[in-house]
């Protein structure tokens, strides 16, 4: 069993991504900028945003974190975006997920300029992702096709199952591995919470992509030998013998699980900080369009 170790791959990228910002600050040219909005105060959240600040400060970028309160109004957030959208200094931005549930989330994603939306959350970039045309891929997938491109982990014709069809995972998984690329040529199955008969379905797939939040849903008799497995679920469960009071599970049960698998990402350190540096990935091309 391989590990996809997504630590050290997201460090490799933002080596990569260090060596790029040199390159262009030697030049002369415009320094990359993130911008990443947070509204309220919940403790995940905070944790990925402040991920995402650290990670600008280690690759050279700029970046802008705006905190608004949890009772921050729909309008109010609507501004704060406006100015942002029209700040050529902001490259690219983002606003954190999930928000307070007073707050339309497709309305505020459908608001941030399409040129700037480095999460690739914006119709206008799902459309052009669905159609080959150049675009930002959200951060998740876009790290999860990296990892498969870099371990070499043979995708063409493979029966790929995606469990789970959120908006920011599933559905751009399941066209992204149907597309002729690098890590593609799947033949994909979208799987969701009224599939039947899911272990039938998941013991015939080559690859899994378990993206559906619930907790080792996916057990070692629900796969068959030599399956990858991408873990994309994240859950605090209580435990108290941990320092933080709380433990990481993955959507996979990884000890039956690993005892099968060729390949498989391991909670934390998979596909976690493959979001962050895809991230930094996208918000160095957003700059490049000015450069
Ligand atoms: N605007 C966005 N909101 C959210 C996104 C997103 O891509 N854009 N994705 C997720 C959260 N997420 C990024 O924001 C994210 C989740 C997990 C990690 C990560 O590195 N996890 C670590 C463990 C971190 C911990 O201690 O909890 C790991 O898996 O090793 C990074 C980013 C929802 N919202």
């Amino acid at each position: 069993m391989i590990l996809l170790d997504g630590k050290k791959t997201s460090s490799d990228i933002k080596i990569e991504i260090a060596e790029e910002v040199k390159k262009i600050k030697a030049q002369g040219k415009k320094t990359p900028h993130l911008a990443a909005v947070l509204v309220g105060t919940d403790g995940a959240s905070m944790t990925y945003v402040g991920a995402k600040v650290k990670a600008c400060e280690l690759v050279g970028f700029e970046s802008t974190l705006i905190e608004l309160p949890e009772d921050t109004t729909e309008e109010k957030l609507l501004n704060e975006i406006e100015i942002l959208n029209i700040d050529n200094e902001i490259d690219g931005f983002i606003v954190q997920l999930p928000l307070p549930k007073h707050i339309d989330e497709q309305k505020v994603l459908m608001a941030i300029n399409p040129d700037k939306d480095v999460d690739g959350f914006h119709p206008t970039n799902v459309g052009r992702m669905t159609l080959d045309l150049p675009s930002f891929i959200p951060a998740t997938p876009f790290g999860i096709m990296e990892l498969l491109e870099r371990y070499k982990v043979e995708t063409s014709g493979a029966n790929v199952v995606v469990i789970g069809r959120s908006h920011i995972v599933g559905r751009p998984m399941s066209i992204l591995m149907s597309q002729k690329r690098p890590a593609g040529d799947a033949t994909v199955t979208v799987a969701h919470s009224r599939t039947k008969n899911l272990p039938e379905i998941t013991k015939k797939a080559d690859i899994i992509i378990a993206a559906l939040g619930i907790p080792e849903f996916l057990t070692g008799d629900m796969v068959k030998d030599q399956v990858t497995v991408i873990d994309v679920g994240i859950t605090r469960v209580d435990d108290v013998s941990k320092k933080r009071g709380y433990r990481l599970a993955g959507d996979v049960h990884f000890e039956s699980v690993s005892k099968k698998a060729s390949f498989i990402t391991p909670v934390p350190g998979g596909v976690g900080p493959m979001t962050i540096a895809m991230l930094l990935k996208n918000t160095l091309l957003a700059c490049s369009y000015k450069n």
